[in-house]
């Protein structure tokens, strides 16, 4: 949560051109927020939220070759 405040703390000019990924996380838990709750709440249209839990390591790679492809683009 701390990423999450330091994050929208940011003016927006400064956020853009920028790659953000945020880690959904812990999603194998009933009470996780889903992903479209975590965009709604934070209001973080434009942004990569990928669904991830870190015990098994679903979702990981999927969120790293994203931001992997998106820094290659720029
Ligand atoms: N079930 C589950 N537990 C997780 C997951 N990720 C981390 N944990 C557990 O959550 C606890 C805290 O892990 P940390 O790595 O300290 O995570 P943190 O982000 O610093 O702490 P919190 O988000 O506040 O829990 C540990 O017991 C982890 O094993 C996950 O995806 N699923």
């Amino acid at each position: 949560m701390l990423l999450f405040t330091v994050l929208l703390q940011l003016q927006e000019d400064e956020l853009k051109g920028m790659a953000v990924l945020v880690f959904a996380n812990k999603q194998d838990l009933p009470r996780a927020m889903s992903v479209s709750d975590i965009i709604e709440a934070l209001s973080l249209k434009g942004w990569s939220v990928q669904p991830s839990c870190a015990v098994s390591g679903t979702g990981l790679v999927e969120g790293l070759d994203w931001l992997s492809n998106e820094i290659l683009k720029r």
